[in-house]
């Protein structure tokens, strides 16, 4: 771009820093904003060719206003800077070279708009600046009539100048809509005007004259002196040093003043001549001795027409005014009533205004549209407060009263509805018990009685947000390590079955287990209305099954994990049990009904295969459960389906495959064995420091680094530590699958040789036109053609290059195996070979 130096003040404007706010390379940014908000070609261009681009601000706006995938192409003398979206490249837009390479960009396409906002290096005279902006503007103009389709847009910026009127009338030659404007961001002071023209009309063949500079602007040779500017600004008049001007070389000159007076051009005379003169002449000027006798002619008016040369504005403003006072009094017409003296000047459509006012209209829909949102916002975070004030049964009791709703309303404590939200149900299908808990934790912080029993204020909500946050970004983790890690999953999984036991229940247990009570509650409830039978529906609540218990009335799962080997030998354990059982029946209780809640021994067992506190402590309430008169539910044959699974790990006779797998594992069942041990010192042991712990309301990942260190170390001994060590030994020195398949493969190939050979032989042996001898001869040589080993077929080395370079699969005319080589590769090799060779 043009160096254009920033001093003045004028230069950083609002538009400046505004353009600095947004990141747009230069103020001229808002000038296409501008226009387009007036025009709106941008949105209804798919490609744009912007000329004299640089630094490439109009670029950025063309490529945030485009539809996405618009082609854009900018040049420039001056380099631009790389921007998204945009082609660019360096080039004089008046050169045959510049054409060429907006050709080659564009291909077959045309352009929707052709934008030109380019100046040419000023600082020369104004006449010459502005002409060679007339040329630079016809010069784009000759592109765009290149590569505009048709109804195309030409954005362009032109001077106010006598070669504005010809650009306007080529402009209106070749596009049906022209419109000159001056937008709000283009500085009064700056003579630019921005021409849109609209509607190219493609013409089949162009006068080559409209776009020649020379036939367009033809009296450039007699330029317009700027009397304005001279008139104006009479103090920093420029020295010429360029001689006379054309046709100008007398050096004083003077005129009537009347003709001052009766001129429409007053500032061309004061511009131009040197004295206004009010001598009489000989011939009798009426006009001139009229005015001279005039009372506004005062002395001061004399002495300022007597030298105009060295007048300043104060003194020429005092002419112009006396001239009007004249024009008054001799009944001419006044600048008032006069029609516009300079017919060069271009008619600029007033767009501040409009602007200003659509600007305003702007601003206030935005303050209301961002009032709106923040209005919005507040009653979405209102709701979404009420929804997990709702979730967390925080409404329900004021809404509804606690003792309406009764033990399965709203406020219920076993109300299962509360959990519908999905996520939590699908914790909970999985077996989470924690999703539970957590749920019940926060009933209890929300209802204001948290463990310390404070009431809960702001920085508390704040708190649980973030533990609640926290624990999200947990499970979230969890999610992704068990996704990724096939050990952290199993992992994941066992603990999972761990929560069931500190439970009690699995997790479909914990349906039952609920539903037992809410069944207890239905019973009272003689209405049996509706809402319950709702709640049968839910994902979590099941029928109960009355009908009577397998014959030892326990679970299925409870008789396999008593039947083990390992409580064979038990004292105490079993005999009670089945006494148990003797006396239930003896009873003849026939509607037995107890919660079905074993889980799977093999899987309740911990990583070292040892029953942890949990199954002890499950066992032993097995165990009193069956002493005391509990309800004994049957399982149904559903969930016995479901438990392919652990059916699996059973043995034949329906005992549950149980590998002891750890050293404390096989120390434990060697002393309950031998008897050094009973199941009452099991239980025991079960009570240590770590049993006692309180783990409710502590989050997850906290549980879970603590779970790393924080359990019970198991006295091992020598013999169970040889034991599992010889056992992990031959599970090693096992071959692998893969390694065994291909051994089985091989001999089963082999004994189908042997076979065929085997054939073959018998059938030698049975030609009776064969002598013996020929017989044992071909059978011998059957046989060592069959030990002989098949030669393998070398591999073929093909050099990737030519043909074969980068091609994928088979080269041309290769049979067999073969390799391809980097013929690189291959000399490189070469040379290796070479080398080693002569070092030996
Ligand atoms: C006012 S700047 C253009 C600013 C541009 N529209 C933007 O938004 O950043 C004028 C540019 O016209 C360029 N120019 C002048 N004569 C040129 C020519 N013959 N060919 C290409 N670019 C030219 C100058 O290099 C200068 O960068």
């Amino acid at each position: 771009m043009a160096i254009q130096k920033k001093h003045g003040k004028g230069r950083l404007d609002k538009w400046y820093k505004l353009a600095k706010e947004k990141g747009y390379r230069a103020r001229a940014a808002f000038k296409l904003i501008q226009l387009n908000k007036k025009y709106g070609f941008l949105e209804k261009s798919k490609v744009v060719l912007d000329l004299c681009a640089a630094p490439g601000s109009w670029c950025q706006v063309a490529a945030e206003t485009m539809p996405t995938n618009s082609i854009i192409i900018g040049v420039d003398l001056a380099p631009i800077k790389p921007i998204p979206k945009v082609i660019t490249f360096q080039s004089d837009i008046t050169t045959e070279k510049c054409r060429a390479t907006i050709r080659g960009h564009l291909k077959t396409w045309k352009a929707d708009t052709v934008l030109h906002d380019g100046a040419p290096n000023v600082g020369t005279a104004w006449v010459q600046d502005s002409y060679n902006q007339a040329e630079l503007v016809l010069h784009s103009m000759k592109l765009a009539t290149e590569f505009l389709v048709e109804g195309g847009t030409f954005v362009t910026k032109v001077f106010r100048s006598k070669d504005y009127n010809p650009l306007l009338w080529v402009f209106n030659q070749l596009f049906t809509k022209v419109e000159a404007t001056k937008p709000p961001s283009s500085r009064n002071v700056s003579a630019e005007i921005f021409v849109v023209c609209r509607g190219y009309k493609a013409p089949k063949r162009i006068d080559p004259r409209l776009l020649d500079p020379r036939s367009v602007f033809e009296d450039l040779a007699d330029p317009t002196p700027n009397n304005e500017a001279k008139v104006y600004n009479p103090e920093i008049k420029k020295r010429k040093r360029e001689g006379y001007e054309e046709g100008d070389y007398i050096q004083f000159k003077e005129i009537p003043a009347s003709e001052f007076i009766q001129t429409v051009d007053p500032i061309a005379i004061l511009g131009q001549y040197n004295k206004l003169s009010l001598d009489q002449a000989t011939n009798g000027d009426v006009a001139l001795a009229a005015l001279n006798r005039l009372p506004e002619t005062t002395e001061e008016i004399r002495n300022c027409c007597a030298d105009l040369k060295v007048l300043g504005r104060k003194e020429f403003k005092l002419l112009l005014k006396w001239r009007l006072k004249v024009r008054e009094i001799f009944g001419l017409p006044t600048k008032k009533t006069a029609k516009p003296l300079t017919e060069e000047v271009a008619e600029v459509q007033p767009m501040d205004e409009e602007l200003r006012i659509q600007e305003e209209l702007q601003k206030i829909k935005d303050k209301e549209s961002s009032k709106k949102k923040r209005e919005r916002r507040r009653e979405n975070e209102k709701k979404q407060k009420e929804i997990v004030r709702m979730q967390m049964n925080m409404t329900a009791p004021m809404d509804i009263g606690m003792e309406q709703d009764g033990p399965r309303g709203e406020g219920a404590m076993f109300k299962l509805k509360a959990i519908d939200n999905t996520s939590v149900l699908n914790r909970i299908a999985k077996g989470k018990m924690v999703a539970l808990k957590e749920d019940k934790t926060k009933q209890d912080r929300d209802s204001g009685l948290g463990s310390s029993g404070e009431t809960d204020d702001e920085s508390d909500e704040d708190g649980d947000i973030l533990e609640r946050e926290l624990d999200q970004l947990y499970d979230q983790y969890r999610e992704r390590k068990a996704e990724a890690d096939a050990k952290y999953r199993a992992k994941k999984a066992r603990q999972e079955h761990e929560d069931d036991e500190w439970e009690g229940v699995s997790a479909s247990e914990k349906g039952d287990s609920d539903d037992e009570e809410l069944e207890g509650f239905e019973e009272e409830d003689s209405d049996g209305d509706s809402e319950s039978d709702n709640e049968t529906e839910h994902p979590l609540l099941r029928d109960l099954d009355n009908a009577p218990s397998d014959s030892n009335g326990l679970s299925k799962r409870a008789t396999n994990f008593f039947n083990q080997g390992v409580f064979k030998d038990i004292p105490g354990l079993l005999d009670d049990l089945e006494d148990e059982e003797e006396e239930e029946e003896a009873e003849g209780e026939e509607d037995v009904t107890m919660a079905d809640a074993e889980p799977d021994a093999a899987e309740s067992d911990s990583d070292d295969g040892i029953p942890s506190i949990e199954e002890q402590k499950r066992r032993q309430k097995v165990a009193s459960e069956e002493k005391s008169e509990f309800e004994v539910v049957k399982r149904n044959k559903d969930d016995e389906e479901e438990d392919w699974e652990e059916q699996e790990k059973k043995t034949k006779d329906g005992r549950p495959n149980i590998e002891i797998i750890t050293a404390e594992a096989m120390t434990l069942a060697q002393q309950l064995a031998s008897g050094q041990k009973t199941s009452h010192d099991l239980i025991d042991d079960g009570f240590n420091k770590h049993a006692l712990k309180d783990r409710d309301g502590l989050p997850d990942w906290f549980l879970d680094d603590e779970h790393k260190h924080d359990k019970p170390h198991r006295p091992i001994t020598k013999a169970a530590a040889a034991a599992i060590k010889e056992k992990l030994r031959a599970y090693n020195a096992r071959p692998i699958k893969k390694v065994a398949e291909a051994k089985a493969r091989k001999k089963f190939k082999q004994a189908q040789k042997i076979e065929k050979l085997k054939k073959k032989a018998d059938l030698l042996a049975a030609d009776e036109g064969m002598s013996e001898k020929d017989k044992a001869n071909s059978i011998a040589k059957l046989i060592s053609n069959a030990a002989r080993k098949q030669k393998r077929q070398p591999i073929k080395v093909v050099k990737a290059a030519g043909a074969n370079r980068g091609i994928a699969g088979r080269p041309r005319g290769v049979k067999g195996r073969y390799k391809m080589v980097d013929p690189r590769m291959k000399k490189e090799m070469r040379a290796m070979k070479r080398i080693s060779k002569k070092k030996r």
